[in-house]
């Protein structure tokens, strides 16, 4: 299917109501290539991917409470209320800044579930900068990515706000120039644990560390993907479908595979092929995250 694009989905977020801020989006991301390069002594790993946001996502409403609770309007189906990462953001927004205010958040998920896009992530980080801005926290684009980082190892490049060259954990960004690009993305229908992923025996944790040019001309791969494949083999089905038509290749821990396409039109035939069992859609890349200006 099409993806409906964040700019046609909500227009620009509506900024004009008093205490309200409506249509937030929180866009995908695609991991071009993972490397796991290490392991830190806390048992996270140290790896080298490069990050290109997409537009498509979720979007986010926030109205601003006086009594300094913070409420989901609507959660995610199976995901309690005190493990959303949105409602867990904003009370560590609503701590680092000292502020009394609370706020209503309502999330309209369109993004699968542990699909490897980032998407809980990216709802975590345009819930700190859609907030940082409603409470008038005044906290820094650095400070955000801090904090994102306590919520786990997506959440910087969401507040980063552009396609990025990542080493550390996921959180120590270098922004990259690419250029603009469509892409087939191809759900199984399962979401794919990533604790699951990264704990298994048979990862390899030792691939040499590149540098940032080796990206553009080398070659790379996803080092999650065959620990994803021989678990959830559902996995290697869909990349075996995508890749008759184009590259393919893993995003994150999986579940999502991801083809880029020479135009749109290439995009929309091979997203509309695909098997009634999966999901698929066609996607643009994105330039900068749409809430990249609410922060200096
Ligand atoms: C696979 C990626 O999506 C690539 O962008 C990320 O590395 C995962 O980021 P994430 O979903 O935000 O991950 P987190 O919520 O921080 O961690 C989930 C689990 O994955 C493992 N994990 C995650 C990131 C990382 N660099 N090393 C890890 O070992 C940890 O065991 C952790 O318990
Ligand atoms: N707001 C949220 N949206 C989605 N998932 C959430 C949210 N809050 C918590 N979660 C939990 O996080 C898990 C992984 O979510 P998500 O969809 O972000 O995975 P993912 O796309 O694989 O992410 P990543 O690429 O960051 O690993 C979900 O299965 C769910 O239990």
């Amino acid at each position: 299917m099409d993806a409906t694009p964040l700019s046609a989905r909500t227009g620009a977020p509506r900024t004009d109501l008093p205490g309200r801020l409506l249509g937030c989006p929180a866009p995908a991301k695609i991991n071009l290539f993972l490397h796991v390069v290490g392991r830190r002594a806390d048992g996270y790993h140290l790896l080298q991917t490069a990050f290109r946001l997409l537009d498509w996502g979720d979007t986010l409403d926030f109205a601003l409470r006086e009594d300094g609770a913070i409420r989901r309007v609507n959660g995610v189906p199976g995901v309690p209320e005190e493990e959303d990462l949105v409602v867990r953001a904003a009370r560590l927004l609503q701590r680092a800044a000292g502020t009394r205010l609370g706020a209503d958040i309502a999330l309209h998920k369109a993004l699968p579930l542990g699909g490897g896009i980032g998407g809980g992530s990216s709802d975590a980080a345009t819930t700190l900068i859609a907030l940082n801005r409603l409470w008038n926290c005044g906290l820094s684009r650095a400070g955000l990515q801090a904090l994102g980082l306590q919520l786990g190892a997506d959440v910087p490049v969401f507040v980063f706000g552009r396609d990025a060259f990542a080493e550390g954990v996921g959180e120590a960004l270098q922004p990259l120039a690419l250029p603009p690009a469509w892409y087939v993305i191809v759900f199984p229908g399962t979401g794919v644990p990533t604790a699951e992923i990264f704990r298994a025996p048979e990862l390899t944790r030792d691939t040499a560390p590149i540098k940032i040019v080796d990206f553009v001309t080398g070659t790379t791969r996803n080092d999650l993907q065959p620990v994803a494949c021989s678990r959830f083999p559902e996995v290697r089905r869909v990349i075996d479908w995508l890749a008759q038509h184009a590259p393919a290749r893993m995003t994150g821990s999986g579940a999502c595979v991801f083809a880029e396409v020479a135009s749109e039109t290439d995009a929309r035939r091979i997203a509309g092929s695909c098997p009634a069992q999966w999901q698929a859609w066609k996607v643009r890349s994105l330039a900068r995250h749409p809430l990249y200006e609410w922060l200096q």
